[in-house]
């Protein structure tokens, strides 16, 4: 199999009629009511879904069989080889260390970090500041490479793939959310959205439904040829979420997805990630200094000193899902 045809299998649909809550909080929160004539007879389809052509369900065991890359000389951790009915892990990260040269000194940022990350988990990295959360998130996003220590991402050893392999994977597997949301200023919101699309080598035209259609649910149809400056910075959120969502990752990476928002914003986009988790299945990894996203976590994993100090199961109440 091609690394082209793993990542085909892992390209799915952003589901509808799942996506339906989000949209109806997104009605509500912006003061809209016209998402219901969205919907066809049924109830359970957007007619204008542009995502919604696809066959494959979103969440794909195919995602949890397949290395990324079909390569004899890079480890593999195939399920044969895991023994009884252990899941294989999505990302895995073993005695991982990131040592930054620091002129004639080094500092060790992440010091022997050790983490399995499984499909459909929210998972919260907590931490006070400087203690290792933005690096251990560049390891995970595969943004960058371990100075000791194996990074697996679906049981595929990421240091031991091209740069062009890496930026693949990155533009097709992993949403990102970053704190400075990382928009492009000459770029209007409907070009920031339309970007990683251009990059995948969309068709133009359904590219520019889909772009629509994603801003239409972060609420911001109407700012489509704003530029970023031309924004608040709880929109330009939304639009880097749109922007994130694009290529329908499985994976959503988010640094400080709150930082520097108004509650309410906030607190939108907190639950609009959450739904992605819940019900789209989607594996959302948030990092942040901020205790009150422990409430949507059904992992939390408390880094200190570059160290993991202890990591947390949590059982969610009906009311939290
Ligand atoms: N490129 C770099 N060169 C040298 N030191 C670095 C570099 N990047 C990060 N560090 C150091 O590594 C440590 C961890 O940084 P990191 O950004 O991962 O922390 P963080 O937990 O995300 O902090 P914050 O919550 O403030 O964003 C800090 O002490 C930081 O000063």
């Amino acid at each position: 199999m091609t690394l082209t045809e793993i990542i085909g299998a892992f390209k799915t649909k952003l589901n509808a009629s799942n996506l339906l809550n989000s949209l109806e909080k997104a009605a509500d929160f912006y003061g809209e009511s016209d998402i219901d004539s969205e919907m066809d007879d049924s109830g359970e389809t957007l007619k204008n879904n542009p995502y919604s052509s696809s066959d494959s369900a979103f969440v794909n065991n195919a995602f949890v069989n397949n290395a990324f890359v079909n390569n004899a000389s890079v480890k593999s951790l195939d399920a044969e080889n895991v023994s009884g009915n252990r899941k294989v892990p999505l990302i895995k990260l073993n005695d991982v260390w990131k040592i930054y040269q620091m002129g004639e000194s080094d500092f060790a940022a992440l010091r022997g970090i050790n983490l399995e990350i499984y499909e459909g988990e929210f998972l919260v990295v907590l931490g006070p500041s400087g203690s290792g959360k933005s690096t251990l998130m560049n390891l995970i996003g595969c943004l960058d490479l371990p100075s000791r220590g194996t990074v697996f991402l679906n049981s595929g050893d990421i240091s031991e793939l091209e740069e062009s392999e890496l930026a693949r994977i990155r533009g097709q597997m992993i949403g990102f959310i970053f704190q400075s949301f990382n928009l492009i200023p000459t770029l209007n919101t409907l070009e920031n959205v339309l970007l990683p699309l251009e990059f995948q080598e969309e068709d133009p035209h359904t590219a520019q439904k889909k772009a629509a259609y994603l801003l239409e649910i972060v609420g911001l149809s109407d700012k489509k040829h704003n530029l970023p400056s031309q924004l608040s910075g709880g929109q330009r959120q939304r639009v880097a979420i749109a922007r994130s969502l694009a290529v329908n990752p499985p994976v959503i990476l988010a640094d400080e997805p709150t930082g520097n928002l108004d509650s309410k914003t906030g607190n939108y986009i907190l639950e609009f990630l959450n739904s992605l988790n819940k019900k789209e299945g989607k594996t959302v990894i948030i990092v942040t200094h901020d205790l009150e996203l422990i409430k949507y976590a059904t992992r939390i994993v408390y880094i200190r000193d570059g160290r993991i100090e202890k990591v947390e199961e949590c059982i969610l109440d009906e009311g939290r899902k």
